[in-house]
C-alpha cells in the first residue's frame, strides 16, 4: 500500500490569463479547481496508475466537504485528521502568452498538540513492514519543523520505506532521519548544496554525500525543463529534457514522486522506475490544472523519455 502525508493540503486554483498587468484589473479566461498539497497529488497519480493508496493528514473542517468529495469521485481512500479552520487556496497562475507560471502558496492552518497526537494515533496504527509511505509539502504555520524528523523516525523503526519531499529547514532536519528516497527540485537541491546546476558531475557527487553520510538510498533531483538526475549507490543518470507543450507545472514534481512509489512497489528496475518517473512528469505538465496524468499518456511520454548514465 501506498500511504502519502499531507500536513498542509491545498485547494489549488489554477486560473488562466493571456498577461498578468500587475496594478490593473485582469480578467481570467478560465480557471480550474483541484484538491491539492503534494501528498494528496501523489495520491491523486497513484490512483490514476492503478495503484492502491490511503491519503493521510490533516483537513480543515470548515472546507473540508470540497476535498473529501473530490478524493471520492477519484476513488481516493483518505484517513485525514481534522483541525479547526480552513484548508488554504494556492492561487496557480498561468500566463498563456508568455508561458509564465506563477504560484502563490498560502500558509494554511494552524493546529495543536491535539492534532499532532491524533495524527501520531493514525501513524501508529497504519502502514507496515513494507508499505511506502510518502511524506510532502510545507507544514502548517505554527507547526515543529522537526515534526518530520520524528515522523521519519517513527515509520523507519515498523521498516516501512519512506520517500520525503519538502523544502527549507524542514527538509534539512527531516533528511537526519534517513529517509530512504528524496526528490528535491533544484532550488531545493541548492538550499542544501552550492552546486551549478549545469555541472552534472558535481551534482551527482553531492547527491552521494547524502548516500553515504545521510543514509538516503536514492536522490532524484528534478530540473524543471531541463530534466532530471536520479543517484543511488552504483547508479547515476541523468534524463534529458522533452520539449512538450506544457498546460501546467504544478504537481509534476508530485508525478515524479507517485511514479517512484509505484515503481518501488511494483520492484521496477532503477532505470525503468526513473524513466518512469520523467514520463509520468512530462504527462502532467501537458494536463490543465492539477489533474493526475492517464496512464496511456504515462505510456507514449515513457517512449520520449532518454536516459544518459552519469559519473
Ligand atoms: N516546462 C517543462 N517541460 C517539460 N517537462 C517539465 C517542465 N516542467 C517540469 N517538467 C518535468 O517535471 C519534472 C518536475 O518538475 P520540477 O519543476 O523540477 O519539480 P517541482 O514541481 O517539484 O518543482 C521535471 O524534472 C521534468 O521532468
Ligand atoms: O506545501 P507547499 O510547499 O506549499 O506546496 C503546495 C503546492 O504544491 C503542489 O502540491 C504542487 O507541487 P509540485 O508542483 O511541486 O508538484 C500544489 O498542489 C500545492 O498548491
Amino acid at each position: 500500500m501506498i500511504y502519502t502525508l499531507t500536513l498542509n493540503p491545498a485547494i489549488d486554483m489554477t486560473v488562466y490569463i493571456n498577461k498578468l498587468e500587475k496594478g490593473q484589473v485582469n480578467r481570467s479566461s478560465f480557471y480550474m479547481l483541484d484538491a491539492g498539497g503534494k501528498g494528496i497529488n501523489v495520491s491523486k497519480v497513484v490512483k490514476a496508475l492503478g495503484g492502491e493508496t490511503v491519503a493521510l493528514g490533516f483537513l480543515g473542517k470548515e472546507n473540508s466537504d470540497y476535498i473529501l468529495k473530490y478524493l471520492k469521485r477519484f476513488g481516493i481512500k483518505n484517513d485525514f485528521v481534522f483541525v479547526d479552520g480552513f484548508t488554504r487556496i494556492n492561487v496557480k497562475i498561468v500566463e498563456t502568452e508568455a508561458s509564465a507560471y506563477t504560484d502563490i502558496n498560502q500558509a494554511g492552518f494552524e493546529i495543536t498538540e491535539k492534532d499532532i497526537q491524533n495524527l501520531f494515533d493514525k501513524l501508529e496504527e497504519v502502514p507496515g513492514k513494507d508499505d511506502i509511505f510518502v511524506i510532502s509539502g510545507s507544514l502548517p504555520g505554527n507547526c515543529d519543523e522537526e515534526i518530520y524528523f520524528e515522523i521519519i523516525k517513527k515509520l523507519k523503526q515498523k521498516d516501512v520505506v519512506v520517500i520525503f519531499d519538502a523544502d527549507g529547514n524542514a527538509l534539512k532536519k527531516g533528511l537526519e532521519a534517513a529517509p530512504d528516497v528524496i526528490k528535491p527540485n533544484i532550488y531545493e537541491f541548492k538550499s542544501l548544496f552550492d552546486v551549478d546546476e549545469r555541472d552534472l558531475n558535481s551534482l551527482v557527487l553531492c547527491a552521494r554525500q547524502l548516500i553515504f553520510e545521510k543514509g538516503v538510498k536514492m536522490v532524484l533531483v528534478s530540473m524543471g525543463e531541463n530534466g532530471a538526475v536520479y543517484v543511488s549507490k552504483n547508479t547515476a543518470l541523468f534524463a534529458k529534457p522533452v520539449k512538450t507543450e506544457v498546460k501546467s507545472t504544478t504537481g509534476a514534481g508530485d508525478s515524479m514522486v507517485a511514479a517512484i512509489a509505484f515503481g518501488i512497489e511494483k520492484k521496477m528496475s532503477e532505470e525503468e522506475m526513473f524513466k518512469f518517473a520523467c514520463a509520468c512528469a512530462l504527462a502532467k505538465v501537458a494536463q490543465e490544472g492539477v489533474r493526475a496524468p492517464d496512464k496511456n499518456s504515462v505510456q507514449q511520454c515513457f517512449e520520449k523519455i532518454e536516459l544518459e548514465r552519469l559519473g
